[in-house]
Parts: structure tokens; C-alpha cells; sequence
């Protein structure tokens, strides 16, 4: 470290990937990671999973408390009347590559908003309740018909509208398929983004704060989360789990595949999380998610591979605390719903927003902008040398 300055406090606070360190105080979620326990506002997220919709879940992420029937009948309401989206959005999308990710078109579909809704900036922070709550409704009501939106017209399908007469996870399984879902795929749709909903500071949650932070637009904001949820050390990983069970293509198989990645020190995904050591709540919820649809049509290869990889690296990586995280069993099931593996992690991020936007509110006007130190490891005092002379 010759030449640097880094003191020896800042050496002492140092933590790679900021594990273990607190960068904002918050009251939207609770994380047990020893015991495997999560809960949103104080609600563990078993009992939303059994008896709340996204919809209400989303009110309570925003608002901090369960709505009234006429709470959630208004808040509906709203998110099923700002579904559409300008056809300029549409024909922009029309000119992104075939090939191009369905995160990558939302990502830039989303800050693409920020010029059709253009949102008051202010050094202060400022912002009326009603402003702030708009943002809410248009960002989570909108980001099912952009991933749907962008899926039909990759393919050279036009779009389907969206219906006002359909929930949130039935209207985004019409959109995508062009079909109204069964109620059992509609209800295992809805869980699904019910648990994706929040997971206090993980990184794109982070990413939304620390853009918002210097006072940057909303759409900016989870135009920003978007993309870090898109990496494959997170929400991209659901997507990653499904192309390893492909690899791995019979239960016969995976020990060696298993074996092969540890001794190549290579991770596996969809298992390990920062904050879990045990089992994440999530997954188990998502396993029964599973075996509710294929009580009517029986396991497949895919869950029987999954679960040989759970049980052969129990004694390995379990013993260390690397355990499945909510990426591991989610693809299984939108696979078994017919759904393309490139919309697994999109997905996710039409769940998330409703998390990324709780964090958002809760830091607006109380949050100090984001700018941690480095320890500078390079050289000092060094003399240009002309060109010539190098
Ligand atoms: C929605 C979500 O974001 S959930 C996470 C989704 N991501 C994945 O599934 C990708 C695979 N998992 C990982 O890469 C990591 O576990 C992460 C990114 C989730 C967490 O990373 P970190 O908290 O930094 O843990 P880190 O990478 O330091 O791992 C700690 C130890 O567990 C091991 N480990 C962690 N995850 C895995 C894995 N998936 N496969 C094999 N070993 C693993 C590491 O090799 C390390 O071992 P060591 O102490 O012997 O060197
Ligand atoms: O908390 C994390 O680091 C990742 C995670 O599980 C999530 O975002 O759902």
C-alpha cells in the first residue's frame, strides 16, 4: 500500500461488497438469515403468500399498513387504468434487435418513461404525496405490458392490450399469451410476485437509492435497479439455474456436474445468498407452488434434477451455508407454465418494483446523498512525460 493514504480507519471499515454494513435505516422488510424467515412490514411473508394478492401486497409495501377494502378497491382500480403505454413507447421498442434480452428492452424501456412523465426535480426533495404516489401506480401498473409487450414483438407479433377486467397476474399472463390463465396459473403467478415483492438492501434495491440519492427521476431510479437485477449473481440467476438444468439434463448426471464445478471452484446457480444460511423462505414457498400444478400433471425432470442438486451439495456447500436461494426453484415453475426462460428474470422485476419503489418513498426527502470512500492503492506525485519521451 506504498503511496496511498488510506488511513487506518478507513482500512479498519473496509468491507468488500459492503458486506455486513448498514447503508440505510428502513422499516419496509425484515430478514432473518439464520433461521430463514422473511417478512414484509412486519407480516411474515408465508401468510401473504397464503392470503394476499400482489396487488394488496404492493399497498402494504408502499403504505406501511394492509388497505381497507375500499383502500384496495381504489388502488386496483388505479393500477388496472394506467396499464397502457404510448404507442411511441411501442414503436421504440419495435426497433430494438431480435436478439435483444427482454431485461435490456425494459431497462431502457423504463427510463424511456421518465420523458413521457416528466417528474418535478428538486434539490429538496419536495414531493407532494399525490406526485409520489403516481410514480408508484404508473411504474408497477406499467411494467407487466412492456415485458409483454416486448416479448409478442420480438417475434413479430403485435402486442395485446391489456384487459381492465383481469388482476394484475392474470392480465400479464393474457398479455404475454395471448390467453385469459386457468385460475390455478393465475393464483401461482400472483404468489410468485408476491414473494419477489422486496428483499430489503440487496443490490438493486441499493442501486435505486443510490441513484435517487442525488435526486435523479423515479424512472431513472428503477431503470437503474433494472439493470443490476439483471446480473446473474442475482435476479439474473433464476434464469441461469434453468440453462444448468438443461446442462445437466438427467438425475444420473448431476453428481458429476456438481463435482466438476467444485473442484473448477465455480458457483452454482441459484444457490448461496449474502444475508441466508439456511434455506430461503422463498424457495420452499416456490417448491409448493410447484407441486400444487403438477399435483394435476406429476413431477418433471427439471424438479427431480433440482432436487438431486439441492441434496448432493447439502453435504458440500449446505455445511457452509450455501444453500437454494428464491432463484433457484422459480424458473421450474414459470417453465411449467409455458413461459420463454429469457422472461424469468423480467418477472422478477415486475414483482420488484413494488419493493425498489417502497425504499424510494421511504428515503425521499430524509436521505443524504450516496457517496462512500475508497482506499486509493495507487501511485501519487508521478510527472507527465510527453509523448515523445514514452
Ligand atoms: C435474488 C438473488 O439475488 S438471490 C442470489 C442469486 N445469485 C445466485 O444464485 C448466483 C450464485 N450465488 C452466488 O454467486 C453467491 O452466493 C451470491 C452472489 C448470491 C452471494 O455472494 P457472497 O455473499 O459474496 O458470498 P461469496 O461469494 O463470498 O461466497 C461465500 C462462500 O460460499 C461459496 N459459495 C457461495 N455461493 C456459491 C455457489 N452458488 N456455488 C458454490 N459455492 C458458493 C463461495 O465460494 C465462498 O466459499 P469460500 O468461503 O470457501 O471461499
Ligand atoms: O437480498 C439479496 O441480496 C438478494 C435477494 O435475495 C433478493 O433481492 O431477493
Amino acid at each position: 500500500m506504498a503511496d496511498s493514504d488510506a488511513t487506518e480507519e478507513s482500512i479498519a471499515c473496509f468491507s468488500p461488497g459492503l458486506a455486513g454494513i448498514p447503508v440505510a435505516e428502513s422499516a419496509v422488510s425484515y430478514v432473518d438469515g439464520k433461521l430463514g424467515h422473511l417478512e414484509y412490514r412486519g407480516i411474515d411473508i408465508e401468510q401473504l403468500a397464503e392470503r394476499s394478492s400482489f396487488e394488496e401486497t404492493s399497498y402494504l409495501l408502499l403504505y406501511g399498513k394492509l388497505p381497507t377494502a375500499n383502500e384496495l378497491a381504489a388502488f386496483d382500480a388505479e393500477l388496472r387504468h394506467h396499464r397502457r403505454i404510448k404507442f411511441r413507447i411501442r414503436d421504440m421498442m419495435k426497433c430494438f434487435p431480435e436478439s435483444a434480452h427482454p431485461m435490456d428492452s425494459l431497462q431502457a424501456t423504463v427510463a424511456a418513461l421518465g420523458m413521457f412523465y416528466p417528474f418535478p426535480k428538486s434539490l429538496e426533495g419536495e414531493l407532494g404525496p399525490k406526485t409520489v404516489h403516481q410514480v408508484c401506480v404508473n411504474l408497477i401498473a406499467k411494467l407487466p405490458t412492456l415485458v409483454a409487450a416486448h416479448a409478442r414483438m420480438r417475434h413479430g407479433d403485435d402486442p395485446i392490450a391489456p384487459r381492465d377486467d383481469l388482476s394484475h397476474a392474470a392480465n400479464f399472463y393474457y398479455m404475454l399469451t395471448g390467453e385469459k390463465p386457468y385460475p390455478l396459473t393465475e393464483r401461482i403467478l400472483d404468489v410468485a410476485f408476491i414473494v419477489h415483492a422486496e428483499h430489503e438492501m440487496n443490490a438493486s434495491t441499493f442501486s435505486t437509492l443510490v441513484t435517487a440519492s442525488t435526486h435523479a427521476d423515479p424512472y431513472t431510479s428503477i431503470s437503474a435497479a433494472i439493470g443490476s437485477l439483471s446480473g446473474p449473481l442475482h435476479g439474473g440467476a433464476n434464469e441461469d439455474v434453468l440453462h444448468m438444468l438443461n446442462e445437466i439434463g438427467s438425475v444420473e448426471n448431476v453428481e458429476a456436474y456438481l463435482n466438476g464445478k467444485l473442484e473448477r471452484k465455480e458457483k452454482i446457480a441459484g444457490l448461496g445468498h449474502r444475508v441466508y444460511k439456511t434455506r430461503d423462505p422463498r424457495a420452499t414457498l416456490l417448491v409448493k407452488l410447484y407441486k400444487q400444478l403438477t399435483d394435476k400433471i406429476g413431477v418433471d425432470t427439471d424438479y427431480q434434477i433440482a432436487r438431486q442438486v439441492e441434496r448432493l451439495s447439502e453435504s458440500t456447500l449446505g455445511a457452509k451455508g450455501v444453500c437454494p436461494n428464491v432463484d433457484f426453484y422459480s424458473g421450474i415453475v414459470y417453465r411449467k407454465l409455458g413461459i420463454p426462460t429469457d422472461i424469468f428474470t423480467p418477472i422478477f422485476a415486475i414483482a420488484r418494483v413494488s419493493g425498489w419503489l417502497a425504499h424510494w418513498k421511504e428515503q425521499l426527502g430524509n436521505g443524504r446523498i450516496y457517496r462512500p470512500s475508497q482506499i486509493y492503492t495507487g501511485k501519487r506525485d508521478q510527472s507527465y512525460i510527453p509523448l515523445e519521451d514514452r
